[in-house]
This record gives C-alpha cells, sequence and structure tokens, in this order.
C-alpha cells in the first residue's frame, strides 16, 4: 500500500469517500433514503414479561434449594432434586442468555431502487462472488450450475462482477458442468435481462412455468437448450466421468486440455494439484446479444493427505486469495452450492449499507437469511430455522450486529484483514485488500500466483484463518468467524427483504438433519470451550450482553442435559409411583404450572408474530426436543471424546440428493428414518419410556393406588413427550415403507430403556 496512508484508511477511504462527499451534498439537497429502521414495538412489553419471568425463575431455584437442605444426604430424593436443580439451571441460564437478542428486535428497510442516485453504475465496487461446493455425489452438480448462473444474471454491470467457484471435490464433472453452464449463460443472461425475469435461477424459472403467452416461444426455446445441456451434465455425473464426445461438444482448444492435463493419473480428491481455470473472462467473451458476460472462474485448491485444508473455512481462504490475484472486489459474497439466488437486485440492496451519505461506519458485513424452497406444509422437521435464520439475527442487530450464517453474506473484503483500526496485512502485497490488479486474469503471472496462493502449504507460518481470513478451529465457521469480526470492532447488518434474496435446498431425512445438527453442535463447544470463549473473551470485548448472545449460541448442545433429564427421570419416577413435583394443591405447582406454559407460551407468541403459523411452531419446538435427545446429547459427547482424542469428527457434508420416493413420504409430512443409525437410539428409548409410564401412570390412578394431584405433573410431562413422539410410535407400529425406524435400532432401544429402568431401581427407592 502506497505511502503514508494506512493500508486501513486506504481502505476504508475508498468505500466511504464517495459517502463523505453524499453527505455534504445531502445537507444541501434532499438525498435520497437507502435504508431505514424501527425497533419493534414489543421491546417493553418483553422487558416486563422478562422481570416476571425471572422473578419466577429465582423461586424456582429457592425451592430446588429448599428440597435439597431438607432431603437426607445421598437418598433418593437427593439425588432426583440435584437432577432438577441442574436442569433448571441450565434451562435458566440459556434462557437469561436468549433474552439479549430476544428482547429488542430491528427491523430494517432499504431502497435499492434510489442507489443509482447516490453513485453512478461504473462508481459501483466490484462483487466477487464465491460459491462452496465440495462433494459431486453429495451436491448435484446441476445445484452448482443453478446457483453459478443465478449470480452471474445479477443485475450489475457485468464487467464488475465476478463468480469463483471453488470445488473441494476436485472434480472433473464439476468443471465440465460448469462449462456447460458458461455457454448456457450466454443465452440465458441476455434472456432475462431482456424479459426482466426475476427467478434467474433456470430450474426454478421452469419449475415455477408461469410463462406469459408472448413470452412463450421464446422461453420454450431456452427451456429445451436448458434440457439438453442438464441432460449432457447429468449423463456425465452418472458415468462419472467425462467421455471425448463432451470434449468435443466443449469448444476444444484449451478447455479440453485442462481435463487431460489434470485428471490424469494420480489425481484423487483428497491428493492433487491446483486446478485453475478461467471459464469466462469479462473483457473477452460475450453473449449472444453482444454484451460482455461476468468472469467465471473454477478453482479447485491443492490438496495433500499432509496438510490440513480446514474444510469450508479453508476453502473460503483459498477464494479470498485467488480472487485477489485476478479481481480482488472490494466486496464479496460467500454462497453454498445449494443457495440460488432469487432476487437480482440483491446487490443493490446491499450497497444501500456501504455506499452513500447513510454508509454504516466500520460496516464487516451484510448478511441475507438463508431462506428455504420445497420445505413440505407444516415443516415437519422445523426445516426453516425460524430462530435461527430469521428471528434471532434480528436481535443480534439491535446489538453489535447479525452473526454469519455461511452463506448469503457480502463482506467487505478489508474486513477479513484485522480490525478496522489495526490493518493486519497479509505475507504478500499482492493479496492486500484493494490492491489493484493491473494484468488480465489470464496472464501467466497472474494465474502463476493464482496457482502459488492456492498451495496447501501456502498457509504455514502466515496468519490465514487466525488474524487473517475465516478463522479455523471450529466446525461453524461461519459462526466463529463473524464472532471474531465483531470482537475486533466490525459490525453488521441483518438484511431480511419481503422477496428471499437466496433460496436454499433444506435436508429432508432425520439423519441428515440429525447429523447436520451434531456437527453444527461439535463446532459450537469448540469455540464455547476455546480461549476465545465468547462466555470470557466475547464478553470481555463485547459487554455483556453481546458477550451472552454469542454465548448462548455457543451452549446449545447443553440444552441436551434438562431435555434427557425430563425426557427420563419423571417417567422412571412415574412407573415407581414415586412424586417428584409438586402436588396440584401446593403453591409450588402454580409456579411450575407458570414456568412452563410461560416459556411455550411466550415462544409461540414471538413465532407467530413472525410469519410462522401454530402448526409450524408446533413442528419446531417438537424438533428442539428431538435435536436435544439425538444431535445436542452426541455432540456434546463426541466433543468430549474428541477433547480426550478418542475420536476426530471432520467436516460430513450434507447430502443435497433427494430419492423420488423420500421426496413422496416428506411431501405426506412422514418422517424419513431409513437408515439404522445410533443417534436414533436415545430418541427411540424416550420414546419408549414416555407411552409406557404414562400408561402405567393412569393405570395406578384408576386403580387409586396413587391419587392423580401427586403426579399430575409427570403424567402431564410423559404425555406431552409421548404427543410429540407420535411419528416414532407411527413409525415403529404402523408403517412398513422404506423409511420407517429400522426394528434394529427399535428392538436396541426397547432393550436398553429396560436396562435404564432396571438401573433406575437402585436409585429410586422409597
Ligand atoms: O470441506 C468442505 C466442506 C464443506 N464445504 C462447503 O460448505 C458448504 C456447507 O456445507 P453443508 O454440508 O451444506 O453444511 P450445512 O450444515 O448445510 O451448512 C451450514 O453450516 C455450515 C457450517 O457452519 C455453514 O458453512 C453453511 O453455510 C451453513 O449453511 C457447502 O457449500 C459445502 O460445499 C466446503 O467447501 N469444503
Ligand atoms: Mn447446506
Amino acid at each position: 500500500m502506497e505511502g503514508t496512508i494506512s493500508p486501513c484508511g486506504a481502505a476504508l477511504a475508498k468505500l466511504t469517500a464517495q459517502g463523505k462527499k453524499i453527505k455534504m451534498e445531502a445537507r444541501a439537497s434532499h438525498a435520497p433514503t437507502l435504508h431505514t429502521v424501527h425497533i419493534s414495538r414489543r421491546t417493553a412489553v418483553n422487558g416486563v414479561y422478562a422481570a416476571i419471568y425471572a422473578a419466577a425463575i429465582m423461586a424456582l431455584l429457592y425451592h430446588h434449594a429448599l428440597t435439597l437442605l431438607h432431603s437426607t444426604t445421598l437418598s433418593s430424593s437427593f439425588f432426583i432434586s440435584l437432577c432438577l436443580l441442574i436442569s433448571d439451571l441450565v434451562l435458566a441460564s440459556m434462557w437469561a442468555m436468549t433474552q439479549t437478542f430476544r428482547m429488542r428486535l430491528v427491523y430494517r428497510n432499504e431502497f435499492p431502487e434510489n442507489i443509482k442516485k447516490v453513485a453512478k453504475e461504473s462508481e459501483f465496487p466490484a462483487l466477487d462472488v464465491f460459491i462452496c461446493t465440495a462433494d459431486p455425489q453429495k451436491e448435484p452438480a446441476m445445484s452448482v450450475v443453478n446457483t453459478a448462473i443465478s449470480v452471474m444474471a445479477y443485475d450489475y454491470p457485468t464487467e464488475k462482477l465476478s463468480v469463483y467457484v471453488s470445488d473441494d471435490g476436485g472434480s472433473a464433472l464439476t468443471l465440465f458442468a460448469l462449462m456447460e453452464a458458461a455457454k448456457f449463460a450466454s443465452h440465458w443472461l441476455p434472456f432475462c435481462r431482456k424479459n426482466n425475469v426475476v427467478e434467474r435461477s433456470p430450474e426454478a424459472y421452469f419449475a415455477a412455468n408461469h410463462y406469459s403467452s408472448s413470452l412463450k416461444s421464446e422461453s420454450q426455446k431456452i427451456k429445451i437448450m436448458y434440457d439438453s445441456m442438464k441432460d449432457r451434465v447429468e449423463k456425465v455425473v452418472e458415468r462419472g466421468k467425462v467421455g471425448q464426445a463432451e470434449l468435443e461438444h466443449i469448444n476444444g482448444g484449451t478447455e479440453v486440455e485442462a481435463f487431460k492435463k489434470y485428471w490424469s493419473e494420480g489425481f484423487t480428491r483428497s491428493q492433487h494439484p491446483s486446478v485453475i481455470e478461467v471459464i469466462l473472462q469479462n473483457t473477452q467473451d460475450k453473449d449472444i446479444t453482444g454484451h460482455f458476460l461476468p468472469n467465471l472462474i473454477y478453482v479447485s485448491r491443492q490438496k495433500s493427505t499432509t496438510s490440513p485444508h480446514n474444510f469450508k473455512a479453508g476453502a473460503l481462504n483459498v477464494l479470498i486469495r485467488v480472487s485477489a490475484t485476478m479481481t480482488n472486489a472490494p466486496i464479496f459474497l460467500v454462497l453454498d452450492c445449494d443457495m440460488y439466488s432469487n432476487d437480482p437486485k440483491t446487490p443493490l440492496r446491499q450497497l444501500c449499507y456501504f455506499l452513500g451519505h447513510q454508509a454504516i461506519p466500520n460496516l464487516g458485513f451484510v448478511q441475507f437469511p438463508q431462506r428455504f424452497h420445497g420445505i413440505n406444509k407444516n415443516d415437519i422437521y422445523a426445516s426453516e430455522y425460524k430462530y435461527i435464520f430469521r428471528l434471532d439475527p434480528k436481535g443480534f442487530d439491535g446489538l453489535a450486529g447479525s452473526n454469519f450464517n455461511g452463506t448469503g453474506c457480502f463482506f467487505h473484503r478489508r474486513a477479513l484483514f484485522g480490525s478496522p483500526l489495526s490493518f493486519q496485512p497479509p505475507e504478500i502485497a499482492e493479496l492486500e485488500p484493494y490492491n489493484i490488479v493491473k494484468r488480465p486474469i489470464k496472464s501467466q503471472e497472474v494465474l502463476a500466483l493464482a496457482d502459488r496462493v492456492s498451495s496447501c502449504t501456502y498457509e504455514k507460518h502466515t496468519y490465514w484463518g487466525s488474524k487473517i481470513g475465516f478463522r479455523y478451529g471450529s466446525l461453524v465457521e461461519d459462526y466463529y468467524t463473524s464472532f471474531r469480526l465483531h470482537c475486533g470492532g466490525w459490525t453488521s447488518i441483518f438484511c431480511d427483504p419481503e422477496r428471499p434474496a437466496f433460496l436454499g435446498d433444506a435436508p429432508i431425512n432425520l439423519v441428515d438433519i440429525l447429523n447436520q445438527t451434531k456437527r453444527w453442535s461439535i463446532g459450537l463447544l469448540e469455540v464455547g470451550f476455546s480461549k476465545y470463549s465468547p462466555i470470557t473473551f466475547g464478553i470481555r470485548s463485547l459487554g455483556l450482553r453481546m458477550g451472552l448472545a454469542y454465548s448462548n449460541i455457543a451452549f446449545w448442545p447443553t440444552w441436551s442435559i434438562p431435555i434427557t433429564i425430563y425426557a427420563f427421570l419423571p417417567q422412571l419416577a412415574l412407573i415407581k409411583g414415586f412424586p417428584i413435583f409438586p402436588k396440584v394443591s401446593e403453591t409450588w405447582f402454580l409456579l411450575y404450572m407458570f414456568l412452563g406454559l410461560g416459556a411455550y407460551g411466550h415462544n409461540l407468541i414471538i413465532y407467530v408474530l413472525e410469519e410462522g403459523t401454530v402448526q409450524n411452531w408446533w413442528n419446531d419446538q417438537r424438533m428442539w426436543m428431538i435435536r436435544g435427545l439425538s444431535s445436542y446429547l452426541f455432540g456434546l459427547v463426541e466433543y468430549f471424546l474428541k477433547c480426550f482424542g478418542i475420536s476426530t469428527q471432520g467436516f460430513n457434508v450434507t447430502s443435497k440428493v433427494v430419492e423420488d420416493e423420500q421426496s413422496k413420504r416428506y411431501e405426506q409430512g412422514i418422517f424419513e428414518f431409513g437408515v439404522p443409525s445410533p443417534i436414533f437410539v436415545p430418541l427411540t428409548m424416550a420414546a419408549i419410556l414416555n407411552l409406557v409410564s404414562f400408561f402405567v401412570g393412569i393405570v395406578q390412578i384408576i386403580r387409586g393406588s396413587k391419587l392423580m394431584e401427586e403426579l399430575f405433573v409427570q403424567m402431564f410431562i410423559a404425555g406431552y413427550f409421548a404427543l410429540n413422539f407420535w411419528p416414532i410410535y407411527d413409525s415403529v407400529f404402523l408403517r412398513s415403507d422404506k423409511g420407517k425406524l429400522p426394528s434394529k435400532t427399535t428392538v436396541l432401544a426397547a432393550f436398553l430403556t429396560w436396562i435404564v429402568y432396571k438401573a433406575s431401581g437402585f436409585i429410586l427407592r422409597n
């Protein structure tokens, strides 16, 4: 960076200089509004409710303390009270931490139509788009193609737009698919421009099937073209190899060379050189109407079994560097391959926060929510993650800023290089943010440098992953990186427009979903128990509220403690006719009622007010319970096993492949278990125990041996769990399709439940 200006100053100046100029002009004239913000009107009500609820929690803890003191040491009542105290302590702390971001939600509005009034198109910052894919078996090539095409077709000056696809699968199939995509794009982009198409993912456009009659013949023509491209790609994927015929279909020449050069003998997924192919170049390649096309670059970083590759964070860091050598746009968008653009104006929308008189100071990134298509009626697996992806970020936005969710996020490149006040220079000047690339992207020098910075040993003895780029050390690189950026003083915005900016695929079978949340759980605990734990380092750097907000997420897996205890203990006691909660006639009973109904009721209201339905909420709370007995529980256990070096966990990519039969069952709202997996076992045990205990309880009450009054709370809890576990009973007793819970799992779970019941006899004694 030049002379005396600090690099940081230069970097920020570049984006905000315009802003300052416009700010001055704005005072004189009436500058157009780029964004507005308002705070939820429910903030005060939430505050009052939280105060009352907190008082109730204190009373409950007092009640627990009393019971503990009155129980004789090591008797069963002592053990029970201790378990209940631990459960309630976890629930209470999680509740308290949640309040930091549930109390005050921030709603924003942008006016992208005004952006051209504050900056000319030629003044827009360049935009690099990073798309990650990792496994051609689990992530269909056509999905990568659609994602790439949908962003290539952004309403953004093409000379400023570059799309980089990172392929950690190192697959010739993906490169082939992208070459096909490039050819199709030369027809598709002009078609979209001419007809003002909003769905710029061709798959989504043709699926919506809403052609007007004037468009019909034209769109039919392009659909035929798309289908034949799709056919070619899928055939190649099926065969697992790019054949001679396909190679001839591609232009021939240099592109064909690439396949021969790289995918020869000795090239494996985990051991291969870097492959960097410039498929389209925005100064040379034109669409059929003579407009230039955006850059499209395929990057498969070098892999070696002896160098750690740090999963997605590693892939993104390679993209930061490779793009720096070629285009070095000040803003880049991070996208997963399963998430296509659903609104071509999104780049203009995010600019509302980066440009002009209303530019947000120290803005590190603008996060759009993950939203999904193809979710079934009532969203049985709560795949929408309404709280995580849409509600909670609005609360974070009211503090230091939304957290990063891994995809659909626009970054200020400079934010990945140290804090706003202290720039952390990369090891070579060419990678500095705002370094201007003077050579064409296909030049020998650029390609050689790109190759060098994508090598698997490049990061040795550098700050990549610690002070520069996406941070390493957690399987949830998104959560961890945004946490560290916020700690460093960057802020962020949550941008949730009415029309979803991006739409993604959600997994539709339970084992994938539970393993996904298990991976997240391990990743979160890796941060929670690190030296950068949000509870210590976080609170010190970000203050109490933001520190606790991040801590809440880090410790999600601890929910498994109360959920498991509440799913087993009251039920075991119930079978033995052992009351463990206050009687209905006692005052303490009212407290339990208030705490239970209050928590669920409040949760329901928030959910429904944020465009939710009661059925969806029901499924959401059910999944929380299910995760508590599977993902969170396994995540917690596996994290500790990993700490003791007993096992290791990698980034197990979620499958995006959908089988027809599975998809039919999903449409009907039927749970998909299918494969035997240990992750189903505790869940099935809980299901069995709750059902049995509920019936035993009824028998006891009918026989008059126990008073309903004494066992009411336990009956209620067992009944509530059992109601939630209906899909499991359905699967065990009524279904015979391939997606049912495997009998092996049921038998094992029944056997283990019996053992737990027998073992509980030693503790639950009068
Ligand atoms: O070694 C790897 C592993 C994964 N990926 C990519 O990472 C993305 C996310 O992987 P996926 O299997 O879809 O994980 P999910 O759990 O569905 O993803 C959520 O959780 C991840 C980890 O927190 C975030 O990175 C994602 O953005 C977020 O959607 C995909 O595009 C993958 O291709 C890589 O590039 N390299
Ligand atoms: Mn995903």
